[in-house]
């Protein structure tokens, strides 16, 4: 696993698994995010039902005379408060119960289970005073809400608001009295810590489906990029096939071309085009079969690579024409090459009455880099010509003045 893990490409590997983690994050934070809302939004309708059973256990009559300050006694407050306690000890969950009404444009508490001995719960709650004023930290959302609660509409906060007491999802009811007035309103608070409890239920699939989003997008990205090794890895070598000559392993024409067109874009002093080609090879594979001619062309390629630098460019150029293209090598090495090709090759076999195996060599010198390839390849190629009619065996030298 390791092992196939470096014939990866990295690169591809991160862009994949990156923008494969982008997809899947989005894939699984969306829905996440959806439902945080619709839960929030279910708080919200069940925060809307608390306020209005409160609302309908209040007696619409008695909280109307407690609006009134001169109406206040600890006997009124505690029977209108009564019946909200109840309520309140009822539903755990329920952080605070109260009333309150509007005056001009500000809200008062009017009473508040908190404040009654009898409210059944295990927290430590702060009571509201009689007709103690509001005080909101967090700007209101709706400035028109105590409007809407008055037009009998039950009002839940979009989502959490703080105020002095804490950080609360609130609800409002209105209150009406028996002749159908309206008479302040209830509000019932459930606090932040309750819906935290709710959501860290659900933050176990959040983080469950984020590291899978994770996993999936190593993965995929892994998929990707061995795949796109594998394809670049056959590319490469139906290049490296493309350009090589499957008898020699020298270069082939495409091969020669490409690379002696680079190596003539590089700066030297001189660049030289031999040319070698088999003498009569026809004549060897006559006399001698196929094989053998292949083994002859085997044979001169060897000794072609044996004789230049590693960096000179040596290929093939067709069935007995070999090409060498070398940088930086003037006529003096041009002619070692010759004539170190040439003794290694030859060879007479008097038995067969033939004359020799042997190669012919034609020789072209570029000083500088004001040739280009095509007109060195024909230069060498007349030398050529002119090593074979001399009579083969030997090398020529492309002689410009000559030419002209
Ligand atoms: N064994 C073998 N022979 C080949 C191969 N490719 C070409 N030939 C033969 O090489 C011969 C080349 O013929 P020519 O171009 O006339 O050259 P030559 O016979 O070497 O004679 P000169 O070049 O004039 O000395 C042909 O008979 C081809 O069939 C090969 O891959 N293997």
């Amino acid at each position: 696993m390791f092992r196939d893990f470096r014939k990866i490409s990295p690169r591809i590997f991160w862009l994949v698994t990156l923008a494969a983690l982008a997809v899947l994050l989005t894939v699984v934070a969306v829905p996440q995010w959806l439902s945080k809302q619709a839960r929030l939004e279910v708080l919200r309708s069940h925060v809307a039902e608390i306020a209005q059973i409160a609302a309908s256990v209040v007696d619409g009559d008695l909280h109307r005379q407690l609006l009134e300050p001169a109406n206040y006694t600890p006997d009124l407050y505690e029977r209108t408060v009564a019946p909200l306690v109840r309520v309140h000890s009822a539903d755990p969950e329920i952080f605070y119960v109260y009333t309150m009404v509007e005056r001009n444009g500000k809200s008062f508490f009017v009473v508040d289970t908190a404040a009654s001995s009898k409210l059944k719960t295990t927290r430590k709650l702060r009571p509201s005073a009689y007709m103690e004023p509001f005080e909101s930290i967090d700007a209101e959302p709706d400035p028109d809400y105590l409007q809407r609660i008055a037009n009998g509409e039950t009002y839940v906060y979009p989502t959490f608001q703080r105020d002095v007491y804490g950080t609360f999802l609130s609800g409002h009811t209105p209150i009406y009295d028996s002749q159908g007035r309206y008479s302040g309103f209830v509000g019932v608070d459930f606090d932040l810590k309750y819906y935290l409890a709710q959501e860290a239920s659900f933050r176990s699939i959040l983080y469950g489906s984020l590291a899978g989003a994770v996993l999936i997008a190593l993965l995929i990205g892994y998929v990707v990029a061995r795949y796109h090794f594998h394809v670049q890895d056959r590319i490469d070598e139906q290049y490296r096939i493309s350009i090589r000559d499957e008898l020699t392993q020298l270069l082939n024409r495409r091969g020669a071309l490409r690379f002696a067109r680079e190596a003539l874009g590089t700066q030297a002093s001189s660049y030289a085009v031999i040319l070698v080609d088999i003498d009569d090879l026809k004549g060897i594979n006559d006399i001698y079969g196929h094989a053998a001619g292949d083994e002859f062309i085997v044979k001169v390629a060897e000794t072609i690579r044996g004789s230049v630098r590693e960096k000179d460019i040596c290929a093939r150029m067709g069935g007995d024409e070999f090409l060498i293209f070398a940088t930086g090598c003037d006529l003096d090495a041009s002619t070692e090459i010759a004539r170190r090709i040439l003794g290694k090759v030859y060879a007479h076999d008097g038995a067969s009455g033939r004359s020799h195996f042997g190669v012919s060599i034609g020789i072209c010198v570029a000083v500088g880099a004001n040739s280009t390839f095509e007109t060195m390849y024909r230069q060498a190629d007349e030398a050529l010509y002119k090593a074979k009619t001399a009579g083969r065996n030997r090398f020529v030298i492309f002689d410009p003045l000559a030419a002209a």
